[in-house]
């Protein structure tokens, strides 16, 4: 597996407010990351700076071995970084798989040339995608009346669409029931293996992360204080420590007991 992701000592301030401090890590092309932490971690500022929404103060983000630190999100978007957000951006009035024809236009540079409707542009890609996704059933149907899960999985075929390398997924699966989030990760896992995109996620359902992730990083005050397998990640007594009252430690210990 190739290096698809290096962050180098990443820094951002807010003020007085040490949002970031000196996070390293890497990831492979094809492989799940999990970046945890409670809230006020800084992994929001993590995201924004890795799709340049936001400019880091110092370090480096590299793709495939490029520095894009300091680009504006578009530049980046280019560059293939995609990202899916907590609260889906899709077009309700149109069909599901106009709005996946919307996102191939835009990345094929052709969306000037569209007013309103995709018509027939890029029609065989999308219903592609959408088979990708276990959409097909649904590509008539206006996106505004998808069942959240569905629409779940229309972000993930609109964010295929821009073909991204590195995928950053923010909670993608809050507010979903226990068994879509399941079908959701296995599904992201999946294409990210198959078709080698790196995926970043962050996410408070901790069943999610250990089920799901290749590797787990968790960040506390802005800084990684653990990095590795879900179940080295599990054990870390530091780790465990910021997790009391959350969760974790009561997961971990259900787990690692059925697993014996
Ligand atoms: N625009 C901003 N101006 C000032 N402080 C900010 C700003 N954005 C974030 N912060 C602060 O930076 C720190 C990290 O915030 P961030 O949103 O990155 O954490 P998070 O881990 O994503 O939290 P959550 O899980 O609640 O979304 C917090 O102390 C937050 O209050």
């Amino acid at each position: 597996m190739s290096l698809l992701l290096q962050v180098e000592n990443l820094e951002k301030s807010y003020g007085g407010v040490h949002a970031v401090r000196g996070v390293t890590f890497s990831l492979e092309a094809g492989t799940l990351l999990a970046l945890i932490g409670p809230n006020g971690a800084g992994k929001s500022t993590c995201f924004n700076m890795l799709n340049g929404q936001i400019k880091p103060d110092a370090g480096t983000i590299r793709i495939d071995g490029k520095d894009i630190r300091g680009l504006p999100p578009r530049a980046v978007w280019r560059l293939g970084v995609g990202r899916t957000f907590q609260i889906t951006a899709t077009f309700s009035s149109m069909t599901v798989r106009e709005n996946v024809q919307v996102a191939l236009l835009s990345f094929h540079g052709l969306i000037t040339r569209v007013f309103g409707f995709a018509g027939t542009a890029c029609r065989a890609e999308a219903e592609g995608l959408l088979e990708l996704v276990g959409l097909t059933s649904q590509a008539e149907r206006p996106c505004g009346e998808l069942a959240y899960g569905d629409l779940k999985r229309l972000e993930l075929a609109v964010a295929l669409a821009n073909q991204p390398r590195l995928l950053l997924m923010d909670e993608p699966t809050a507010g979903m029931a226990p068994k879509e989030r399941v079908e959701l990760m296995r599904l992201t896992a999946e294409i990210a293996r198959e078709k080698g995109i790196g995926v970043l996620f962050t996410e408070h359902d901790m069943d999610v992360v250990f089920e799901h992730a290749d590797a787990v990083m968790v960040l506390n005050r802005g800084q990684l204080i653990a990095r590795g397998t879900p179940l080295e990640v599990r054990r870390d007594p530091q780790v465990r420590a910021i997790y009391l009252g959350e969760g974790l430690l009561y997961d971990a210990r259900h787990r690692e007991g059925s697993a014996a």
